[in-house]
């Protein structure tokens, strides 16, 4: 495989993943649309033909005491880990939450601004060839921190059951009832409801490009989070970074799908040459390789700049979920960075520290979407609402102003409901 692009081949490919995306959106139609018309019937239709899900409607919700057994088949030293992530994670959400807030004016007129958690949140965590219980602790945590009450998680059933550090993990996180169901009919059900699936008021979470598709044409009929879909980094390096450590980053995000990418810019070329000759040898010890072949193939290289102004112009214009900066004092660039979902600065902040354990969310936009979304946040499950108060003095000095733009606009009836209070004083 050719590793080393100029920068026209590394956007070709971009191009090339982004056309492919409308062929999976005419697929992703059908199945809402079979959702939407025979609920939890086309539900398990789906996880039978692409889950090989063997069970029926009865055990699609998973039970307690399949959460209990969990706990017996993960090891302590991976409970250890969860809990210091959820803790870690906790932390980091908590200093997001948002205050009401209220001003009083002299003449009594009081405003102000609420926050609320929304009522039901749906958590998509993925699980078609890896399970992700870190997933779930990013998902569940901000959703717990907001005060949301009803957690909803679906996460596919590969095999016999469930995976327990998925299961063990949801517990731990606060997750209040999970399904055994993914993919776009997963998106589907929680966005219409069925009779076993509730209808929430927000989807989140990270997904293949299955799932990430049906997130967006279900937008409008529940709230989203963001475009979450195959995972992307991009590494900036100068001639002081080591390349066993850009190739290493550049394959743990390629690993996750063969729609993920791993990219790294330099203007030495030198070190691309050592990068790619890291990159053959990892491969050999990677077990899986196919997935992060075809991602690099997809959407993958190490591209060779003019300078650093050029590296910076391209990695703002892919706009990538992680960007790496593997440069001397990275602080000193983060002026220059417009787009990017998260930024990890020097050697030592491997983008796997924030996978797992740093505190900031993983779930984070994808495919050029960090130009407009947010990590994601506290923020995904609460909602404002604007508090007005008015005195009656405050009222009596606002009311000819708001009769007069009424009756601008014609509506008469607007103005008789201000003309009313004032005829009574
Ligand atoms: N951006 C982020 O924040 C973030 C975080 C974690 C993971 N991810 C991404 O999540 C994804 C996980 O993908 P995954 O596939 O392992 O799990 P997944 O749960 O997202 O998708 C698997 C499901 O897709 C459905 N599916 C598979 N083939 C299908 C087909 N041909 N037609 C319709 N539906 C089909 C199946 O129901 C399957 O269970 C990866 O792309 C990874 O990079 C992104
Ligand atoms: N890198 C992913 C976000 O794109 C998150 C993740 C979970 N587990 C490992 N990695
Ligand atoms: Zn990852």
């Amino acid at each position: 495989m050719k590793l080393i692009l100029n920068k026209e081949e590394l956007l070709n490919k971009y191009s090339r993943r982004k056309a492919m995306e409308e062929d999976f959106e005419q697929q992703v139609r059908k199945i809402l649309n079979e959702v939407a018309n025979s609920g939890d019937e086309a539900l398990i239709k789906y996880a039978q033909e692409f889950d090989g899900f063997k069970g029926d409607l009865n055990n699609l919700k998973v039970s307690e005491e399949e959460i209990d057994k969990a706990y017996k088949e993960v090891d302590d030293g991976f409970l250890n880990s969860l809990r210091k992530a959820i803790k870690r994670v906790t932390d980091f959400h908590q200093k997001q939450l948002p205050q009401s807030w209220f001003t009083t004016e002299e003449n009594g007129n009081i405003l102000g601004q609420i926050y609320t958690p929304v009522e039901v949140a749906g958590i998509y965590v993925p699980g078609g060839t890896a399970a992700y219980p870190s997933s779930v602790v990013m998902n569940a945590v901000p959703a717990k921190v907001a005060g949301v009450k009803r957690i909803v998680m679906v996460s596919p059933q590969k095999g016999e059951g469930m995976n327990p550090y998925v299961l063990v993990a949801a517990r731990e996180a606060g997750v209040t009832e999970i399904y055994r169901v993914g993919g776009a009919h997963a998106i589907a059900a929680l966005a219409f409801g069925t009779k076993t699936i509730p209808r929430v008021d927000v989807i989140t979470g990270p997904g293949n490009i299955y799932v990430t598709l049906a997130k967006k044409l279900v937008y409008g009929m529940v709230n989203i989070d963001m475009l979450a879909g195959p995972s992307e980094v991009v590494i900036i390096a100068d001639s002081s970074a080591k390349p066993e450590y850009l190739a290493a980053d550049m394959l743990s995000q390629a690993e996750h799908d063969t729609l993920a990418s791993g990219v790294v810019i330099t203007w030495d070329g030198e070190l691309a040459k050592s990068v790619a000759q890291k990159v053959e040898e990892y491969l050999k010890l990677l077990s899986r390789r196919e997935i992060i072949l075809k991602a690099l193939e997809n959407c993958g290289g190490i591209v060779v700049v003019d300078d650093e102004e050029e590296a910076f112009q391209l990695a703002n214009q892919l706009a990538p979920e992680h960007l790496e900066l593997m440069l001397p004092n990275p602080f000193g660039y983060l002026a220059k960075i417009k787009n990017a979902g998260a930024v990890f600065l020097g050697q030592f902040s491997p983008e796997p520290m924030g996978d797992y354990l740093a505190g900031p969310n993983h779930v984070l936009p994808t495919s050029g979407t960090s130009r407009f979304y947010s990590p994601l946040s506290v923020d995904n499950f609460l909602k404002k609402s604007s508090v007005i108060y008015y005195s009656q003095e405050g009222f009596l000095a606002d009311a000819r102003d708001v009769i007069k733009l009424a009756e601008t606009e014609g509506l008469f009836a607007h103005a008789l409901s201000v003309k009313v209070r004032i005829s009574n004083e």
